[in-house]
């Protein structure tokens, strides 16, 4: 099977073209190849599939020729990767499968049909404005943090930090708790703390994230999205240019009304072929 390895910020990801849905993916293939010492190595998985191909997707193939079935690295599903969006962008189009128009381009997602711009270094996709649902508390190596609840396509709580604790200091290797009722299909947990100044952003904030499913990243699109919602929210802005700066890079999200904007390096580091009977499933 051809695969291709690639990151935005690095949160890295196995790309598999399987143009008519013929594959046959399942959770334990999608955990093996992700395993980073028995496979290849990734934070999810991205089938590249024609929207009108796939079950989840047929009813979007009207408006997007192509589908990103996201995979987490432990086998479930997700709604939305807005890292995923943009290296799944910089896929089609290395590849000439998918040519932006008026600078453009529709893509298929569980989450709905997004919109993404291709630059030759920044990949930018509209994720849709992000809903603040609510409140929750993060549970963290002993600490009860308050957190905003947001809507992004997939779920994030978001957690400023007191000034007395440090972002490095948290300990991420564990998931964090919450409250299930609130997040009944759990959620992406991001905690976050203000930086200086940066020309041409209004906010500037340190994000560390632990993904549903694929645990601590580098780096969280949907949740710099959700991070730079309540980061304006919290300035008593409805608008606004935020930058995001997570451990793999910096992202720069730009929110109204009705868009959120995500943008930052979409890059392809490899490719090859990977035996799938020969993985640890
Ligand atoms: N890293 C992604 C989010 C991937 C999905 C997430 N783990 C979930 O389960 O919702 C991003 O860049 O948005």
């Amino acid at each position: 099977m051809h695969f291709t390895k690639g990151h935005g910020t690095g949160n890295d990801f196995v790309i598999l073209p399987d143009p008519d849905g013929r594959l046959e993916l399942t959770p334990a293939i999608v955990a093996a190849l992700c395993d980073r010492r028995r496979g290849i190595g990734a934070d999810g998985v991205l089938r590249v599939v024609r929207a009108a191909k796939h079950p989840d997707a047929v009813g979007y193939a009207d408006a997007a020729e192509w589908f990103m079935d996201y995979w987490n690295a432990d086998g479930s599903l997700a709604e939305m990767c807005g890292n995923g969006t943009r290296v799944f962008t910089r896929y089609l189009t290395v590849n000439g499968l998918a040519e932006p128009v008026d600078g453009t381009l529709p893509l298929a997602t569980r989450a709905g049909v997004v919109q993404v711009r291709a630059g030759a270094e920044e990949i930018a996709v509209d994720l849709g404005a992000p809903r603040i649902t609510g409140r929750d508390v993060a549970t963290v190596g002993g600490l009860t943090l308050a957190g905003t609840a947001v809507d992004c396509g997939n779920p994030h709580l978001v957690c400023p930090l007191p000034n007395s604790i440090e972002l490095p200091s948290l300990d991420l290797t564990k998931a964090p708790g919450f409250d299930p009722a609130v997040f009944p299909t759990g959620v992406n947990v991001e905690f976050v703390t203000p930086a200086g100044p940066v020309e041409g952003a209004d906010l500037h904030v340190l994000m560390r994230v632990h993904e549903r499913g694929s645990g601590e990243t580098l780096s969280c699109g949907s949740g710099a999205c959700a991070v730079a919602a309540v980061a304006l929210r919290d300035a008593g802005r409805t608008a606004g240019v935020v930058a995001v700066d997570v451990p793999g890079g910096r992202l720069t999200v730009t929110v109204d009304e009705r868009s959120c904007w995500l943008a930052g390096p979409a890059v392809l580091v490899a490719h090859g072929e990977i035996n799938l009977a020969a993985l640890a499933v």
